[in-house]
């Protein structure tokens, strides 16, 4: 990893995931530069990281290489303002929902742009994040910012910057379904009188191994899915009891609508 600063304008969530694996990679907490104004978050990323966060922007930014804006979209245009005169020479690495790179361009006064939709698994290395970059950013930049979102786990280009609103919805949002899907398997579990651990255990266990089977395996989720449904069986029962329920039809419902969220987020904050 470069020996560059980085600076992270909000050091929520997201920030952390990022910072976690950029320290775990091997950069030095003197190359990370955090502005976050809300005091308790700041002692996190202290006791956390053993970074001292900045209540609010000051010169010190003009030496960062790469700035990475991390605030909600809603934040974005408050945060962005006071920076302006700090952040311009640097790359611009966007993680927030829906805000487009011609805002951040405008906001930042850097053309070099490059917006990622992560996720949170990239906690623990295992995120997948999608890129789009600005015409004005160059191969090595592609690269620096492949390397520094590489620790969070895999990344995945698009050409089209509208794309990314589908990333988000697939995605960025999905491991919240995921969990809404484990949460109704556990309340399912107590509905047949198991303990919910017992039913945390069990769905978890099953998610993240059908998960491992469908990324080990050359076949498609519908043969996987096959191969589980014996004819006249228990899985037949359950996809059946889902199939009568439009299951499928509300999931694809529930995905346009964090799609078409991330698109009024931009139009509304960016
Ligand atoms: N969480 C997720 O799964 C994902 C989130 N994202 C995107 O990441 C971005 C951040 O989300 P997340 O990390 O979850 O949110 P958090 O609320 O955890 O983090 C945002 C942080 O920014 C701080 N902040 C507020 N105003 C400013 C300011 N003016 N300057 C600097 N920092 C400020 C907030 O402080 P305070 O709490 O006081 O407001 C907060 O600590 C969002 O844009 C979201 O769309 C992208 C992918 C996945
Ligand atoms: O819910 C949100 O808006 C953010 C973006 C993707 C995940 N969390």
């Amino acid at each position: 990893m470069s020996s560059q600063v980085i600076a992270f304008i909000g050091g929520g969530n997201m920030a952390s995931a990022i910072i976690g694996g950029l320290l775990r990679a091997g950069l030095a907490p003197a190359q990370l530069h955090v502005v976050e104004p809300h005091a308790p978050q700041r002692d996190k990323l202290r006791a956390e990281f053993g970074l001292q966060a900045l209540a609010a922007g000051d010169a010190s930014l003009g030496r960062a290489g790469t700035v990475v804006w991390a605030v909600k979209p809603q934040l974005f245009a408050e945060a962005a303002a006071p920076l302006r005169a700090w952040v311009g020479g640097a790359l611009q690495l966007s993680v927030m929902a829906g805000i487009p790179s011609a805002s951040i361009a405008r906001a930042s006064g850097s053309e070099r742009v490059v917006r990622s939709m992560p996720n949170t698994p990239a906690l623990i290395g295992q995120g997948i994040a999608g890129l789009y970059a600005r015409p004005a950013v160059s191969a090595e930049e592609r690269a620096t910012i492949e390397g520094l979102l590489a620790p969070t786990g895999q990344t995945l280009w698009v050409e089209r910057e509208e794309d990314l609103d589908a990333v988000t919805a697939l995605s960025g949002s999905g491991p919240a379904y995921f969990f809404f899907f484990v949460e109704a398997m556990m309340a399912a579990a107590v509905d047949m009188g198991l303990t919910a651990e017992q039913g945390r255990r069990l769905a978890l266990a099953t998610c993240a191994g059908a998960a491992a089977l469908g990324l080990a395996s050359d076949e498609s989720p519908t043969t996987l899915r096959e191969r589980v449904t014996s004819k006249g069986g228990t899985t037949h029962a359950a996809i059946t009891a889902m199939q009568a329920d439009a299951v499928d039809a509300a999931i694809r419902r529930a995905v346009l609508a964090a799609q078409k969220r991330a698109a009024e987020l931009g139009r509304e904050f960016g």
